[in-house]
């Protein structure tokens, strides 16, 4: 139950077995925890009875109330103005319905109509969130977005980002929080394509699903990844945003209708297993086997396959094997289902601790041929359409993870003192800031354009056109998140040296980055993919050296 104190009142609980602090004109009561504060009791039994604001703020940040408000808190000062009944912060609304237009500009004035701002979002540190948080005009985003927004930032700041930590060091994130992004229809939401009502258990609440574009899918993600940890971003979607649009592409209707209601449910889970002990960016020489048995009616499987995201977890296995001769056009993709013969053990990595990276095993796995998805040795286009999707995925929560070693350095910057002044007024770190910025900023605007291509291109021609532009953009975006980990790191210090705490973040990033600059394409072979299918796209459409 909240009560309310007076000064006067809580300086009475002043002894180690009696210990009351006000931080922010609230009152904790940390008689109890005082055994458990990794800070020391004896820290605590000094500012015992007082006004402890300022002490507090120096060692910690607002995730730190988040997670024990619930359990410390014993009420407020009698001084704190009372929060007004359900108002919330107003940069944190949801934007406002449109303003009614003039009918008489309609025509002419169009395109600056569609770029109206929206309401200020978030923070507003400049640069911790995209431009169009701080109402900046956008071509590309409206109030359908903004309320998208406002939806998955309250569940993440209230129900996820206190707990991220401790699922990390768990290297598991509890189950339920899978389900629960089925159950508000971000599953679904997060396939590339558009939004499969038929399929879909229940939709999101604040977005009319025929409104749902690639926009909306970028918001998601990006907001998710705001809690800095590719483990936990990896745990909801690093299988499913690979494995599952596979399937809704190119699998059978009957296969569809057996499988889809329950993954995008969250009940059941899905990975894609394509890199194997010997093969990683060089699919085309993969060596998993599916022989097709003698009465036509399965494929047996025998192989491996390595680093494969979630497969612990794994109901289904969208498998890349070979059906035919060697090279790119002996191979199939097929959805394995876990059965005899399929076996996984989790690997221990550097990083992404909570997305089960896992060791598979096939030993004669009987697979009916219905689960082939797409043609019989017609597999590795597919793979490379599924490669431009998941290569956007990694950029967008490398761009996030960069905001936030970039958001957490501003932050501490603005109160940690060296030499008489606050780190932030130190142009060495304001040099270190604004290079993280901008490098951010131009891939965040190159990523826009893209994802608006994506959106414009049929899936044919954005295969075609974008493989190089996407390959390049996700060199950009892990060369930018290694940069920006790395001079968080600095302006941290040894606080990001040590795990969990103020530099929590930015240290758990620091260790993630190598699970972004490897998979769905190493660095090297993205660059050297974006110059020569940019240039052979070209060439077929008509370039002039
Ligand atoms: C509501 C009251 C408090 C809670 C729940 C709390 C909780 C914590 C937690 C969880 C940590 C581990 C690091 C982190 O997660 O940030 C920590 C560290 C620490 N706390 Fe507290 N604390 C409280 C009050 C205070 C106060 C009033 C002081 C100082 C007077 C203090 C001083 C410290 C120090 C020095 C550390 C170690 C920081 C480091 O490792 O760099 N704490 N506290």
């Amino acid at each position: 139950m909240s009560k309310t104190f007076t000064v006067g009142d809580v300086a009475s609980h002043n002894k180690p077995d009696n210990l009351y602090i006000i931080v922010d004109g609230d009152v904790y009561d940390l008689t109890k925890f005082q055994d458990d504060h990794p800070g020391g009791k004896k820290i605590l039994q000094r500012v015992a009875g007082k006004d402890a604001s300022k002490q507090f703020w120096k060692y910690h940040n607002e995730g730190v109330l988040k997670k024990y408000k619930a359990k410390l808190l014993v009420g407020s000062l009698d001084t704190k103005p009372k929060a007004e009944p359900k108002a919330e912060p107003k940069a944190e609304k949801p934007a406002p319905a449109p303003k009614p237009k003039p009918a008489q500009k309609a025509a002419s004035a169009q395109p600056q109509e569609e770029s109206e701002a929206l309401e200020p979002f978030g923070a507003q540190i400049p640069f911790s969130d995209p431009s169009w948080y701080q109402n900046y005009h956008s071509p590309y985003f409206n109030e359908t977005h903004a309320a998208l927004r406002a939806e998955v930032r309250e569940w993440i700041d209230n129900e996820i980002e206190p707990h991220v930590t401790e699922w990390d060091e768990a290297k598991r994130v509890p189950e339920e929080i899978y389900k629960e992004m089925g159950k508000r229809g971000y599953l679904a939401g997060l396939l590339g394509v558009k939004y499969p009502t038929e399929y879909a258990p229940t939709v999101p609440k604040s977005v009319p699903v025929d409104k749902w574009d690639l926009f909306h899918e970028m918001l998601l993600t990006d907001e998710i990844s705001r809690t800095g940890s590719g483990g936990f971003v990896w745990n909801l979607i690093g299988g499913f945003g690979i494995g599952c649009p596979p399937v809704v592409k190119f699998g059978s209707k009957a296969l569809k209708d057996r499988i889809l209601p329950g993954i995008l449910s969250g009940d059941k889970r899905i990975c894609l297993a394509i890199t194997e002990p010997d093969a990683g960016s060089d699919v085309a020489n993969l060596t998993c086997e599916a022989k097709l048995s003698e009465d036509g009616k399965h494929f047996i499987v025998n192989g491996e396959k390595k680093w494969i995201t979630n497969g612990i977890w794994a109901d289904y296995f969208t498998t890349a094997v070979r059906t035919g001769g060697p090279g790119m056009n002996g191979v199939s993709l097929l959805l394995i289902e876990r059965t005899e013969g399929v076996s996984t053990r989790r690997m221990d990595c550097q990083g992404v601790w909570s997305s089960g990276t896992t060791y598979i095993t096939f030993e004669d796995v009987k697979v009916p041929v219905e689960n082939l998805l797409g043609k019989q040795n017609q597999g590795f286009r597919v793979i490379m359409t599924n490669f431009n999707h998941e290569r956007i995925g990694i950029i967008i929560q490398c761009l996030r993870f960069s905001r936030v070693c970039f958001e957490e350095s501003v932050k501490y910057a603005n109160k940690r003192r060296t030499f008489g002044k606050k780190l932030i007024e130190h142009p060495v770190i304001r040099m270190k800031l604004a290079h993280m910025a901008r490098q951010i900023e131009a891939s965040y605007n190159w990523l826009e354009n893209i994802i608006y291509q994506c959106e414009k291109m049929g899936e044919t021609e954005a295969m075609l056109r974008l493989g190089g532009p996407i390959a390049g953009l996700k060199a950009q975006a892990t060369v930018t998140f290694e940069f920006c980990a790395r001079e968080a790191s600095q302006i941290f210090g040894g606080l990001s040296y040590s795990r969990g705490g103020q530099g929590g973040k930015v240290e758990r990033l620091y260790r993630d980055v190598r699970a972004y600059a490897i998979p769905g394409g190493s660095e090297e072979i993205m660059l050297d993919l974006s110059m020569r299918q940019s240039l052979r796209v070209a060439k077929a459409m008509g370039m002039k050296l």
